[in-house]
């Protein structure tokens, strides 16, 4: 069974249509990418996809049941989200933040105790090389720490289904690339299906297995990097034909940005 199926979903906010008439399925285990232009309707998918909001028309199934019809702690036992710059700036340290991923699974009765989650803790601070900074305040982090720190929390919650909007937003290329390689391999250890939004085509190439590509609020393809990752089906969306070329190491497409000065809409260009 699929894990997130999507049957024709619209979604207007006010009279602007959003989404529109959208459809797909992931499979358990899969790494989906969602990518398109600013305002395609990729964070507005990704809430549907949560049971955040819930469609106009068309339904979200979550493993076969309507994701917003999910109560919220069920939800969080299973699923996670990550969203752009998510901790609140509160005075909590980082081996705090990441032990928050444990709520879902408290209750009154006091099901974990810290004794029983502190060795995934630690294994979590080690892994993504935080143990320097795990008794310093999430305030006094950088944006790529912090960064960091949502992950480490995310992986505190064992998710079986991972959302990641724009995972590598505030990170220098070196923690991009590491984002990444530690998410492919929380996948391979364990039965985890991710869903990103991304905004950078040759990281999406590089790490997803199928990709998504979107323009306002429709699905113009779906299908593997090499199918989707065409100036000639990138140029409508992007208004820009990057030269596409493949990874010498992966061979996986890779954009090369080219700006076409004859075309630029850029003033004082010729
Ligand atoms: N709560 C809201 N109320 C009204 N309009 C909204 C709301 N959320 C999003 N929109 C509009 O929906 C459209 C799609 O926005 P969305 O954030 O889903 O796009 P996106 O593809 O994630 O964009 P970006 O790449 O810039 O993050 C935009 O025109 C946006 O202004």
């Amino acid at each position: 069974m699929a894990i997130i199926q999507v049957d024709n979903v619209s979604k207007a906010y006010r009279t602007q249509t959003v989404l529109e008439q959208v459809s797909f399925t992931v499979k358990p285990g899969e790494c989906f990418g969602i990518i398109g232009p600013n305002g395609s309707g990729k964070s507005s998918l990704l809430k549907l996809l949560s049971g955040i909001d819930k469609p106009d028309t068309g339904r979200v199934l979550l493993e076969g049941r309507i994701a917003h019809s999910y109560p919220r702690k069920q939800l969080a036992q299973w699923m996670a989200v990550l969203e752009q710059d998510s901790l609140p700036p509160l005075g909590f340290t980082v081996r705090e933040m990441v032990a928050m991923g444990r709520y879902p699974f408290q209750n009154w009765l006091g099901d974990e105790s810290a004794a029983d989650v502190e060795p995934l803790i630690e294994h979590i601070l080690q892994r993504l090389q935080l143990e320097v900074l795990a008794d310093r305040t999430v305030d006094r982090l950088s944006g790529g720490e912090r960064q960091r720190v949502a992950l480490g929390k995310l992986m505190a919650q064992q998710p079986r289904l991972l959302l990641l909007d724009e995972p590598t937003t505030y990170l220098d290329i070196g923690y991009q690339l590491q984002m990444m390689e530690w998410i492919r391999d929380w996948q391979q250890k364990e039965p985890l299906t991710v869903i990103a939004v991304l905004h950078d085509l040759n990281l999406a190439a590089q790490y997803c297995d199928r990709l998504l590509l979107m323009e306002a609020g429709r699905i113009v393809t779906i299908g593997r990097p090499r199918e989707v990752i065409h100036s000639e089906l990138l140029e409508p969306v992007y208004h820009t034909r990057p030269i596409v070329l493949e990874h010498p190491v992966y061979e996986v497409p890779q954009i090369l940005l080219h700006a076409d000065r004859k075309n630029s809409r850029i003033k004082g260009e010729d």
